[in-house]
């Protein structure tokens, strides 16, 4: 009876140590502290030192919230360009006991009870602790005991996530997000090459196939040669594609006219907007790398005008750039796609441009990891969507055409001819 009751005290001991020290042994405020009086984080008044001084501490999904009060004299970039400083400070040299309850409950209550303790006391693991700072008039340094995932893969359940108009834009340290076209109608998609762009454009257009196949619509205009969003050419729901700026402007043109003819129609019927008209279908106009009609002064005012009036007729912008500058998005479509998905960029001022705040340029140089933003920032991870996946998804939505229609039909038409239609396969035989 000592014996169970002695053993059961120790194992709750370690338990407890071990929360104690995952958690940061409950001082991460102190250590927070300290590391900005060692970086210079702090101010002198009539030769008093002034350090930052906490204000309240609460649980988080995945870790702690730490609210501080700065000193009058310094400013959250300071606080956000020794974010890593900060960091690393909190990770280094600390290590945990890596036991789980589940581990507890596996010993078993017998003599070897001190050697199995010991073995799981010496299953330690390094602390690999990653933080979010944020400014609201007070300094929040949001602390997670584990890190971001490197790899989301992309899924049929991750679809099952999403209603209506939303599609999924990644996993945060505490929730599924996704993005809702029907609250924020165009979103901009920024990034250095090789990033994450092309494959969230990609897993974009193949849920939203998938979850609305009759009543989506596409113009995608993919200006890196055909080659990232080709795949997409021949789905019924694609009623332009466009692989070059002569064939973009033509595209442009075609649904700023039927955005036009929309206009018309809900003005003269007395409708606020497609919503109110009952209207289920809704028109995205994709382009993957903007920058390239950037100087063309027709397909600007056309993307002016979509990002200006489309919400109302239902035709929603996704603007992907690898180039965010000010001559690449242009200040009137900026104003209006108040969605952004930024990959890590090159420096602060692409940050600027893209989120209207700095941070993007300081991302881990992980592919799919971006900064997501429509009031908030929110760093998530994207879903990866595998070829052969998104292959097997959009297959039942692909007009088989026949070989001369494929030789014959110009990258950027079709649409009208194709829509709803299954023409067959030539074969040697017919
Ligand atoms: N969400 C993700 N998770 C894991 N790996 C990813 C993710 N997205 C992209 N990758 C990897 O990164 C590679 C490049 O992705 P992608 O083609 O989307 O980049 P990009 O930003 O469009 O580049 P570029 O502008 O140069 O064309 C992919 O081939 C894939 O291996």
């Amino acid at each position: 009876m000592i014996f169970e009751i002695l053993t059961s005290a120790v194992m709750g001991g370690v338990f407890v140590a071990t929360k104690f020290f995952e958690s940061g042994g409950g001082n991460d405020a102190k250590k927070i502290q300290k590391i900005c009086d060692n970086t210079g984080l702090y101010v002198k008044e009539n030769g008093v030192k002034k350090s930052i001084r906490i204000h309240r501490k609460s649980k988080i999904e995945g870790g702690n919230e730490y609210v501080f009060q700065i000193p009058l004299g310094l400013s959250f970039k300071d606080f956000e360009v020794k974010k890593d400083v900060l960091q690393d400070g909190l990770n280094i040299k600390r290590f945990v006991f890596d036991v789980s309850l589940d581990d507890l409950k596996s010993l078993k209550l017998n003599k070897d009870i001190l050697k199995q303790i010991q073995s799981l006391l010496e299953k330690k693991k390094r602390l690999n602790k990653e933080i979010d700072l944020s400014f609201d008039g007070m300094l929040k340094i949001q602390v997670y005991d584990e890190p971001l995932p490197t790899m989301f893969p992309l899924n049929e359940s991750v679809f099952n996530k999403c209603k209506g108009w939303e599609v999924p834009i990644g996993t945060s340290r505490s929730e599924f997000i996704t993005h809702d076209f029907e609250k924020v109608s165009h979103l901009i998609v920024a990034g250095a090459t090789n990033t994450g762009k092309s494959n969230f454009i990609k897993m974009m257009i193949t849920c939203l196939v998938h979850r609305k196949p009759d009543d989506v619509k596409l113009t995608i205009i993919d200006l890196k040669n055909g080659l990232s969003l080709g795949r997409f050419k021949d789905l019924r729901q694609t009623e332009n594609f466009a692989i070059n700026p002569e064939q973009a402007k033509e595209a442009l043109k075609k649904v700023q006219e039927q955005m036009s003819k929309t206009m018309d129609y809900l003005f003269e019927n007395g409708y606020e907007d497609v919503k109110e008209a009952g209207f289920k279908e809704r028109h995205f106009v994709i382009i993957d790398e903007a920058a390239d009609i950037a100087d063309d002064k027709d397909c600007v005012e056309i993307l002016e005008d979509i990002a200006r009036r489309g919400r109302a007729s239902g035709f929603y912008l996704v603007y992907a750039t690898q180039y965010p500058t000010t001559q690449t998005v242009s200040s009137q479509v900026k104003r209006n796609c108040m969605g952004r998905l930024c990959f890590v960029v090159d420096s602060a001022i692409a940050s600027n441009v893209v989120l209207d705040q700095s941070g993007a340029e300081d991302l881990p140089l992980i592919q799919g990891r971006a900064i997501y933003k429509t009031v908030k920032c929110k760093t998530v991870q994207v879903p990866y969507a595998d070829n052969k996946f998104i292959q097997k998804t959009i297959q039942p939505q692909i007009n088989i055409r026949s070989r001369g229609e494929k030789n014959e039909q110009s990258d950027s038409q079709g649409a009208e001819n194709r829509k709803y239609t299954l023409i067959l396969e030539e074969t040697e035989l017919s």
